[in-house]
This record gives C-alpha cells, sequence and structure tokens, in this order.
C-alpha cells in the first residue's frame, strides 16, 4: 500500500547533515518475501565515514552545552513524529525485513518507547556531593557526555535496536555516527528524516550505509569516537571489541543468546504454551532473547508438546504485508540453511518431529513452525543460537538438573522458566546465569528495565535508568584550600 508520506522512504544517507543520495554503485535493498528490489541506499566507506564522525565532533560541543530540558524537548518531539507516522514505519519495516505488519508496527511503538523514556531521563543525570575526606577539602561527582559514540545495528530489529541506542546517546548529551544493517537500512534512514524534522541540529545523528568492515574500522579506530556500542553476533562483537582496544574505547555489546524456555510440572501449562509461542517464535525466532532450548519436566512433556503443536497449527505463515499473518519470511538463504541443519543434526542424532521440519509450500526462505522431541544436549540446536521458528523440546526430571543445563551454555543473555512454587521462583531465578529472566511470562523486553547479558551476550545494558548512565562519563572534582 503506498506509504501516506513517501518521504520516508529516502534513497540516501544522512551525512554531517548532509544527504548524500544513492550513486552509480549504490546497495540493493530485497523484500524478503518476495525478492523483490525496495529500492537503493549509498554504498559508502571511510572517507564518509570520517566526515560523520568530525562533523559528530563539532556537533557535539553545541549539544552538550545546552540545558538537559532542552534536548529533552527534541528528543520528545522526535518521539511525536515516530509515534505519528507508525503506520508507514512499519510498512517501511515489513517490507525490508519481513515481520507482520502488526510485530512491525509493535516494534515501531516499542522503538518510540526508548525516545520516550530518555526524552525523560535526560533531565536525571545526577551527580554525588561526598562528606570531604580533610576539613578544608570538598568532594563532588558530576555525570558529563561521552562525546561522539558509533553504532552498529542488526537487521532483526531495524527500528528499536536504533532508537536504544541513539535516544539515550543523544539525551546525555552525545553526538552519534550509525551502521544500520545492509539488509534493513530504510527503517534508519527514516529514523534520520524524523529527527532532522523533530530539530535535531545538523551533524549530531549520521547514518551511514555501505562497507560494514571499511566503515567499522573508521568507527573502531578513530581517536575521535569515545564509545561504540554494537547489536549483533558474538562473533562480530568480539572483532570489534580487539578493534577498539588500541583506543580504549567504552563499549556496548548486545550480542547472541541460547535462552532456556523450562517449564516445571506446577506450571500453568496454557499460560506456558503461550508465553512458549511469544518467546520462540517472535519475529519468526530471529530474536536475540528468543527461547532456544525448552526444557520440559517429565510430567507434563508430552502435553506440553501437543498442545504446542495444536496452537502453532492454528498461525499462518504468509507475506507480513497480509493481515492475518503470523509467521513471515526469515531473512535469506542462509538463515533457511542454519534451520535445516539444525532439524538435520537433531533427528539424526534422536530426535523426533512433532510438527513443520520443511521449508514451506510459499517457497522461498518460508519455513513452517517446527516441534522437536528428544532432544539432548549432545544436539547443535542445544549449543547453537537456531534464530529460526524451530522449537527443540529436552525432556528433565530434577530441579538442580534443568538449573545446570539451562547455565550449561557460553551465552546469558535471556531465560524464562514457569512455575506457580514461590520458593522455586525465587531459588531458580538467582541461580540462572543470564542478564535477563521471564518467570511466567515469555515477554521481558521493555524500556524500563535494564536488557543485556552476561558471558559471551554481551557488555553493559540498554534502557531503564541504568541505559543513560552508559552515555556518560563520571568526573571527580576535589575542592581544597575550603578553610
Ligand atoms: N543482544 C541483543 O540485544 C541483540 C539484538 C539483536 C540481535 N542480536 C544478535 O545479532 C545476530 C543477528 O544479527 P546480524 O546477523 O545482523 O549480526 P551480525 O553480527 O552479522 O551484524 C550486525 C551488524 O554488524 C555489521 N558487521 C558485520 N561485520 C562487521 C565488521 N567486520 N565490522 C563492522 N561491522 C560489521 C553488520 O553489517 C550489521 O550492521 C544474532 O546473533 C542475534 O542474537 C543481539
Ligand atoms: O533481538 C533482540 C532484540 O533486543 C529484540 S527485543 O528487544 O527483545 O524486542
Amino acid at each position: 500500500m503506498p506509504l501516506r508520506d513517501p518521504g520516508l522512504l529516502k534513497e540516501a544517507n544522512l551525512v554531517g547533515g548532509q544527504w548524500i543520495a544513492a550513486g552509480d554503485n549504490a546497495i540493493a535493498v530485497t523484500n524478503p518475501a518476495t525478492g523483490a528490489v525496495l529500492g537503493r541506499v549509498p554504498s559508502l566507506g571511510a572517507a564518509e565515514a570520517e566526515a560523520a564522525i568530525e562533523a559528530a565532533r563539532d556537533a557535539q560541543i553545541g549539544w552538550a552545552a545546552k540545558t538537559a530540558k532542552e534536548r529533552s524537548v527534541i528528543l520528545r518531539r522526535w518521539y511525536e513524529l515516530v509515534v505519528e507516522n507508525a503506520d508507514d514505519l512499519a510498512e517501511i519495516l515489513t517490507l525490508e525485513q519481513g515481520k507482520p505488519l502488526a510485530e512491525a508496527r509493535g516494534e515501531i511503538l516499542y522503538g518510540a518507547s526508548f525516545i520516550e523514556w530518555f526524552a525523560e531521563e535526560a533531565r536525571r543525570v545526577y551527580g554525588d556531593v561526598i562528606p570531604g575526606h580533610q576539613a578544608d577539602k570538598r568532594i563532588v561527582v558530576i555525570k558529563q557526555p561521552v562525546g561522539v559514540v558509533a553504532a552498529i545495528t542488526p537487521w532483526n530489529f531495524p527500528n528499536a535496536m536504533i532508537t536504544r541506542k541513539v535516544a539515550p546517546a543523544l539525551a546525555a548529551g552525545c553526538s552519534i555516527v550509525l551502521k544500520p544493517a545492509s539488509q534493513t537500512p530504510f527503517s534508519a534512514i527514516a529514523l534520520a528524516v524524523l529527527a532532522e524534522r523533530a530539530g535535531l541540529p545538523a551533524g549530531l545523528f549520521s547514518v551511514v550505509t555501505g562497507s560494514a568492515r571499511a566503515i567499522g574500522a573508521v568507527m573502531t579506530g578513530s581517536q575521535i569516537v569515545r564509545k561504540l556500542t554494537f547489536t549483533g553476533s558474538t562473533e562480530i562483537g568480539i572483532e570489534l571489541m580487539r578493534q577498539c582496544a588500541p583506543t580504549v574505547k567504552k563499549l556496548a555489546l548486545e550480542l547472541g543468546g541460547n535462552a532456556p524456555f523450562i517449564v516445571f510440572d506446577d506450571a500453568d501449562l496454557d499460560a506456558a504454551v503461550e508465553g512458549a509461542i511469544i518467546s520462540k517464535f517472535r519475529n519468526n525466532g530471529q530474536t536475540c532473547v528468543c527461547a532456544n532450548r525448552l526444557y520440559v519436566q517429565a510430567g507434563v512433556y508430552d502435553a506440553f508438546a501437543q498442545k504446542l503443536a495444536e496452537a502453532l497449527s492454528k498461525l499462518k505463515v504468509g507475506n507480513g504485508l497480509e493481515e492475518s499473518t503470523v509467521f513471515g519470511p526469515l531473512i535469506d538463504d542462509a538463515a533457511v540453511a542454519k534451520v535445516e541443519e539444525h532439524i538435520a543434526d537433531a533427528m539424526g542424532k534422536g530426535a523426533s518431529l512433532v510438527s513443520g521440519g520443511k521449508r514451506h509450500a510459499l517457497g522461498g526462505t518460508f519455513f513452517e513452525p517446527t516441534v522437536l522431541t528428544g532432544v539432548t544436549g549432545t544436539m547443535a540446536i542445544a549449543r547453537e543460537e537456531t534464530f529460526g521458528p524451530v522449537a527443540p523440546l529436552f525432556r528433565f526430571k530434577e530441579d538442580s538438573e534443568v538449573v545446570a543445563a539451562a547455565n550449561d551454555t557460553e551465552f546469558g543473555l535471556a531465560s524464562y522458566f514457569y512455575t506457580k512454587d514461590l520458593a522455586r521462583a525465587w531459588k531458580v531465578g538467582e541461580a540462572l546465569e543470564y542478564g535477563m529472566v521471564g518467570i511466567n511470562t515469555g515477554l521481558i523486553s521493555t524500556a524500563e528495565a535494564p536488557f543485556g547479558g552476561v558471558k559471551l551476550s554481551g557488555l553493559g545494558r540498554e534502557g531503564s535508568r541504568y541505559g543513560i548512565e552508559e552515555f556518560t562519563e563520571m568526573k571527580y572534582l576535589c575542592f581544597g584550600g575550603i578553610a
């Protein structure tokens, strides 16, 4: 359907306050549901990344000098514009990423909530006055913006993963240069269009599409960039961390996951099935906090497997623009190959197929939602992030056994469990080695809460009152001679 505001689908980058149109060697952006080319974005590189960083440095001085209220007012206007244009932004997102329109609109409002939240948090960056250590000394701690920030984001949430970084950076008085995923750049560019309309001063927020390696190398190697915030795979996160070491940047890494989803005998089974569908199959399983391993206690294992398969059989696979679609396409052929590899490996090692298991009749990158039983820890699906619509069910008997199994991974992002026992909820919640724990819910992501993980799932937190602290530096002032 035609956009209400066609100007939001812009085939250009915003670099240091100047729009650069896609040239001859532009990057084609395709619709994963149809393969059709939606448009083209510039294929930029080191020179433009450097220009954006220098413009960010210059613009940040004036921006940090504004009052927190002045920054807050512009962020609030940006939030209002994103909400006012949510339908267009959702359509652009579905066209380039594939998720159903309803989910895309949900992401737009979720992404907007970070702008709203940090428009408020901008005015609550507090310091300290500490009792002096000597009679003539006074100790004060102030918080100042980090300065120029570089951000690199993934394709699976092309709006919210950006606002979750850009909003707190701007709120804290920083400037930011963003390299979005080449698969989904239009959502990022549309956010820049609206930020400009909101009155954000030129140079504060640049979007640079093109060679990830070349742009990333400039971002990580630049002395001007004082923080890198990355959301993506653990493999790339480690590489970027390595590249940042020589300039000792602040780092935020939101990386891969391998979430356990535990159903105890005493769980409300219908609620657990509903939670499993949200947690496992949101964005067609292409979410860092998706349940990747489903552990079901022996007493309810068969009933849960049957209920889950029955519930999935009623949900539609299709083009995200079609009203009743619940599962869109996977992002690309490599994603389909990963899913097929995990299913084949599991079944080759003894797992059983309850439902799905193969490419959907629609062809392309559509895949049938799949349930496997008899899954064990020796299978690849237990150790690797599937990032697709496969629910592997593991059977367990004792609490201690499942906690040990759940923690037996190098990842530590999200985890979930269902029980009615309060003491068990406390004990298991404390024992799980993850940054986030959902208890009797499969959906935990919200601007109010600190999002992030431990171990190979990353560093730092996004959202919540902690999220803005990540974009500040602490300075200690010691006043002497106060006799
Ligand atoms: N923890 C979180 O909040 C979170 C959120 C979303 C996705 N993820 C993770 O991201 C992964 C899927 O996203 P993806 O496939 O886009 O990840 P990816 O790591 O392949 O790419 C992420 C971003 O990094 C860029 N990139 C790739 N190689 C680079 C390099 N050498 N230098 C600089 N930039 C480079 C890409 O262009 C993209 O913009 C999954 O592992 C998922 O778990 C984590
Ligand atoms: O892919 C993981 C993102 O963080 C999505 S969400 O924040 O869980 O919605």
